[in-house]
C-alpha cells in the first residue's frame, strides 16, 4: 500500500485541541492471545471541530473512541482532554470530568436507554449525577433540551420503550447535550436507525453542532455519514490511521489504496 502523508491532516486543524492522543497502544487479551486493536495512532481534534473516524469492522474505530473517552487503558501513549492527561488521573475523578464535559451517543438507543424509564428522568440523569442545578431547574433544563431537540414536551412522562426509534435517538441527543458537553462521541449514530430517518438525525446533529461550539467525533464505517457530518477525517485500517485529512479532500482525492476500496465499496459514490 502506499505511504501517506499522515502530518497534512494536522496542519488543517488550527484551534486549541480538546482532545490529544499520542502514539496509542491498544491491546486486548483473550484466551491466552493478544489481539493488537491500536497501533501507535495519534489524533486530535479541536475545540468546535468535528473528526470523522471511518474503517471496517474490527479496524479500531470504536477502540479509538472508548480510548479517548477515559475507558480503555493504553498499554502505551497519552490521551489529553483539554491538556489534562487523561490515564495519569485516577479512574474516578477522570470519570466525573468527562461525564461533564464529553458524551456519548450510541448506535442503537434502543439497548442504550432504560426503556422503563420515561423520557424526562433519561434526560435528566446526567443532571443529577453531575449535581447540575435545583429540581426545578433540571425540570426547566430537560424541557428545553426537548424542544432543542424537536421533541413535543409532552413526551416528557413517556416511557422510552413508547418511542420510534428516530425519537429515541433525539432522547440521547438531548440527554448527551443535558451536561453542555465540549463533545459529542457519537458511534454509529443512525446505523440501527430507518433510512427515512437518517436524514432528519443527521440534520438534527448538524443543527445541534452549529448552534453551539460542540466539537463531534464520528464513528462510522458509512462515507456519506462522515461526509455529511465532519470537517476531517481519519481512515482507519488493522488498528492504524492510514489516511488523515479534511473529509472533502479524502472524498474527492483519496491517496491510500484502502481509502480508495472504501469508498469505491459504496455504490451511490463509485467515480
Ligand atoms: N472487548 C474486546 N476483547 C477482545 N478483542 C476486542 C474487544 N473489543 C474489540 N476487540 C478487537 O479489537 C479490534 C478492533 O475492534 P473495534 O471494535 O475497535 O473495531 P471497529 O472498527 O470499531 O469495528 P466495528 O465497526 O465492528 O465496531 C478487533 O479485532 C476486535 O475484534
Amino acid at each position: 500500500m502506499t505511504a501517506v502523508d499522515l502530518t497534512h491532516g494536522l496542519d488543517e486543524q488550527a484551534d486549541a485541541p480538546i482532545f490529544e492522543a499520542r502514539d496509542l497502544v491498544v491491546d486486548y487479551h483473550s484466551r491466552g492471545q493478544v489481539n493488537r486493536a491500536l497501533n501507535h495512532v495519534s489524533l486530535s481534534i479541536a475545540e468546535g471541530e468535528a473528526v470523522g473516524l471511518i474503517g471496517e469492522s474490527g479496524s479500531g474505530k470504536t477502540t479509538l473512541a472508548r480510548t479517548l473517552l477515559g475507558l480503555i487503558r493504553p498499554v502505551h501513549g497519552q490521551v489529553t482532554f483539554r491538556g489534562q492527561d487523561l490515564y495519569a488521573m485516577k479512574s474516578i475523578p477522570r470519570y466525573r470530568m468527562l461525564g461533564r464535559d464529553a458524551s456519548l451517543v450510541f448506535q442503537d438507543p434502543r439497548s442504550s436507554l432504560n426503556p422503563r424509564l420515561t423520557v424526562g428522568a433519561v434526560v435528566r440523569d446526567p443532571l443529577t449525577v453531575q449535581r447540575i442545578g435545583t429540581r426545578a431547574e433540571r425540570t426547566d433544563r430537560v424541557a428545553a433540551l426537548l424542544e432543542s431537540v424537536g421533541l413535543p414536551a409532552q413526551l416528557v412522562s413517556r416511557p422510552v420503550r413508547a418511542l420510534s426509534g428516530g425519537q429515541l435517538q433525539r432522547v440521547a441527543l438531548a440527554r448527551a447535550l443535558a451536561v453542555e458537553p465540549g463533545i459529542i462521541v457519537a458511534d454509529e449514530p443512525t446505523s440501527a436507525l430507518d433510512v427515512s430517518v437518517q436524514a432528519q438525525i443527521l440534520n438534527l446533529i448538524q443543527q445541534v453542532r452549529a448552534s453551539r461550539r460542540l466539537a463531534l467525533l464520528v464513528v462510522s464505517h458509512d462515507i456519506r455519514v462522515i461526509r455529511y457530518l465532519t470537517d476531517r477525517t481519519a481512515v482507519m485500517y488493522n488498528g492504524e490511521i492510514v489516511e488523515l485529512g479534511s473529509t472533502a479532500r479524502i472524498h474527492d482525492d483519496p491517496q491510500h489504496e484502502y481509502t480508495r476500496t472504501l469508498l469505491a465499496s459504496v455504490p451511490s459514490l463509485k467515480r
